[in-house]
């Protein structure tokens, strides 16, 4: 149930209608006061983003200020964090909004998470979203892969989406509301080249947010797990400098996003409570194809997977040759020119 309600400015001026979400009362206030939605919330959104200080994290953060909430930025980075801050306080639409920072390690010491979380949430209140966006990847051949590179990525992309999850989940059911947004990836719903160390970790968030919206989905808590495909970011660029040929090929079959249509995406599903937010038709296609026994949100979505799925299988079955072709087509040059120099 929607209703609308109007936010006025402390001088009782009408400000802006927004949309009170009802029963899942996530919504960004544009104005100084308080939301009159009948719950008497204060109605001011608090988004904690981890990862917050670079790339989509950044992007997500900036959105939501951009629409009233206040933002905890998590990263490790103090520097880079105390200059996102700067960056998006430029976005304000009110004078009492706050960017906080927290520099901590997400994967290291949950007691650590557990407490600095606690100290942002004296400050300005229970969040009332959480975007788990920091990450990691390492590309390779799985056997050039160092053994400590699976240890960290598993620790980082996966553990350091449970940790502050964990330390937030309690308060959300007490509240009976809240959003937890996972930062899966395309590379979270197929297994490429390269990816041997990254892929299980985004698959891993997919398993976690299944079994996590089954049990806090009665306490009107909503779980999102966000699959972008490659996107323009600090982060990416740094990927590419040493990615396998293989996977620039294969990745190249779909175009590079912009950080911030991709935050925009995630932040619209997850106020939602969509369980499933993809960007582009891959990500469309990928999504109903891997839909698999995740929930849906809506009847559409669960009719269009039944209508689409056998159809989007055939058109992978295209994709996976042509990504099979390349790998094969990689192989041959390599032993190619390998023979070319043994011999001269
Ligand atoms: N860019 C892409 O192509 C895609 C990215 N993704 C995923 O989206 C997320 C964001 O990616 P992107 O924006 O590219 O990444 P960036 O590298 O640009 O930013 C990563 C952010 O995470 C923080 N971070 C990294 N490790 C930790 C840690 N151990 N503890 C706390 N904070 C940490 C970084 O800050 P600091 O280093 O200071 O800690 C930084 O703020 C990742 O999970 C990534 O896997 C998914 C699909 C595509
Ligand atoms: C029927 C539909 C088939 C669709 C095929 C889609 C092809 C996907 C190609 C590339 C995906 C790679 C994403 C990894 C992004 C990522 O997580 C890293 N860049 C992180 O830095």
């Amino acid at each position: 149930m929607n209703a609308v309600i109007q936010v006025r400015s402390s001088d009782g001026r009408k400000w802006k209608d927004v949309t009170c979400v009802g029963l899942s009362p996530i919504r960004f206030d544009k104005g100084p006061s308080s939301c009159e939605c009948s719950s008497g919330c204060s109605c001011r959104t608090r988004l904690h983003v981890t990862g917050g200080s670079s790339g989509i994290g950044k992007c997500i953060a900036i959105e939501c200020y951009k629409q009233g909430a206040f933002i905890t930025l998590i990263a490790r980075d103090e520097n880079k964090l105390l200059q996102t801050k700067k960056e998006i306080e430029k976005y304000s639409v009110n004078d009492k909004q706050v960017v906080l920072c927290i520099s901590v390690d997400v994967s290291k010491d949950y007691e650590q998470v557990e407490n600095v979380l606690k100290q942002a949430q004296e400050k300005l209140g229970p969040v009332d979203m959480l975007v788990n966006c920091a990450g990691t990847s390492v590309t390779g051949k799985f056997e050039d892969i160092e053994v400590n590179s699976f240890e960290r990525l598993m620790a980082v992309n996966y553990l350091g989406s449970v940790y502050p999850s964990r330390a937030v989940i309690a308060t959300m059911k007490e509240r009976r509301m809240g959003r937890i947004v996972f930062v899966s990836s395309q590379a979270g719903q197929l297994g490429l080249f390269g990816y041997t160390a990254y892929s299980p970790t985004k698959f891993a968030l997919r398993g976690l947010a299944e079994a996590l919206q089954m049990e806090v989905k009665p306490y009107n808590v909503y779980v999102t797990v966000a699959y972008p495909p490659d996107t323009d970011t600090p982060g990416f660029a740094e990927e590419s400098k040493t990615k396998p040929l293989e996977t620039k090929l294969i990745s190249e079959t779909s175009s590079v996003c912009q950080a911030e249509q991709v935050a925009r995406v995630i932040v619209k599903d997850a106020i939602q409570g969509n369980f499933n937010s993809s960007v582009g038709s891959d990500g469309y296609m990928l999504s109903i194809l891997t839909s698999g026994m995740s929930p849906v949100t809506s009847i559409t979505e669960g009719l269009q997977q039944v209508v689409c799925m056998g159809i989007f299988r055939i058109i992978g079955l295209f994709y996976l040759g042509s990504f099979d072709s390349i790998v094969r087509r990689c192989m041959m040059q390599r032993e190619k020119s390998e023979s070319a120099d043994k011999t001269e």
